[in-house]
């Protein structure tokens, strides 16, 4: 909004170019189709006039992003942000500008139309999209694909261990679960549980079901099982991640993370996601020391993908997984 934007030198690009740092805002509804995110359209007079984005804008000298954050959407939008949780960081190159998205999930604010809908100030258009279908709307601005991508994902992401629970019972498990509204699986059957054709059998099993309700299955460090039992992705243990030189050719790559190193091996993996762990003290991992949140957080700030907290978290530690830059939380006993 103003000319004196906040910047920062940049050290990680071969031609430096001071960062425009920005805030920028996921507003999130309950619709009738469920949760619905908002896209605006950029003005004429603007770069990238008539593209799509999320309401935001530059960060000023002295501002925090989460200041920012409210003041741009008073501005733009003429609402109270009452309720906003940090999510990723997106580092992009315009030909006009080197810029910093911080992204926000905003889930409540005062102020708006009547009617609930948002009338933009400076926007000339605004659209709802429900989470996890395709925009309503394009083209949205060149360094907005991947946060799309990523708000399909849900909040849980869930993991099985029917070598311990039985295949019986892990599969009555999963039933509840998807009736609940779970939607991402990752079958993770290692060690002494599962082995040769119970194992395939089981992961198909948990394909057909999570495919009946429009969710998605991973499945750990195993490529060839995933593609055939038709499962939409793999996921890397970190030892797997550690050891890949190239991203396994499937649509959805995750890996599992416990510090930084690991997480950038993951960034620079191209995987869609990652699991961070353990936050808290878990049963599966006894001689690991938690991170706790306040760790985690720090080690997430500025990650471009979305990042799952994972060891002894249920979907109840969700609002302190938001707050701390998670997407969400993987639990492989707490679902
Ligand atoms: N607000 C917003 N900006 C985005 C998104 N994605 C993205 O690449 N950007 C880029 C475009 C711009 O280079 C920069 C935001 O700058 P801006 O021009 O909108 O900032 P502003 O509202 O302060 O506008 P102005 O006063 O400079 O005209 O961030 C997004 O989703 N929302």
């Amino acid at each position: 909004m103003s000319d004196n934007a906040a910047t920062t030198a940049c050290a990680d690009t071969a031609a430096p170019r001071p960062v425009t740092h920005v805030a920028a805002a996921v507003l999130l509804r309950q619709g009738p189709a469920g949760t619905e995110f908002l896209l605006a359209r950029r003005p004429e007079g603007k770069v990238y006039a008539g593209w799509w984005e999320f309401p935001g804008g530059k960060v000023e000298r002295g501002e925090t992003d989460a200041q920012c954050l409210v003041r741009e959407l008073q501005e733009e939008m003429a609402i109270t942000v009452t309720a906003a949780t940090p999510w990723i960081t997106r580092r992009f190159e315009y030909p006009h500008a080197s810029v910093r998205l911080k992204f926000f999930k905003v889930t409540a604010w005062e102020g708006g139309a009547a009617d609930g809908d948002i009338h933009a100030v400076e926007h000339d258009a605004v659209a709802w999209t429900p989470l996890g279908a395709p925009a309503a709307v394009a083209p949205v601005l060149p360094a907005n694909g991947p946060i799309l991508e990523a708000l399909g994902l849900p909040e849980v992401y869930a993991v099985t261990d029917a070598g311990a629970h039985g295949v019986a019972a892990e599969l009555a498990r999963l039933d509840a679960a998807l009736a609940g509204g779970l939607r991402l699986v990752q079958v993770r059957e290692k060690g002494d549980g599962l082995d040769g054709a119970a194992r395939r059998d089981f992961a198909a099993a948990v394909v057909a079901r999570v495919h009946a309700v429009g969710g998605r299955v991973l499945v750990n460090d195993d490529v060839e099982l995933a593609r055939a039992v038709g499962a939409d992705g793999v996921h890397l243990s970190s030892s797997a991640l550690r050891a890949a030189a190239v991203r396994p050719d499937m649509p959805l790559v995750a890996a599992s993370c416990h510090d930084a190193a690991e997480l950038d091996a993951a960034i620079a993996l191209g995987c869609q996601f990652a699991v961070l762990g353990p936050v808290a003290p878990t049963a599966s991992h006894p001689g690991t020391a938690p991170l706790g949140w306040g760790r985690f957080a720090e080690l997430v700030e500025e990650s471009p993908i979305p990042v799952y907290g994972l060891g002894g978290l249920s979907a109840a530690d969700l609002p302190a997984a938001r707050a701390a830059n998670a997407h969400g939380v993987a639990a492989l006993r707490g679902w």
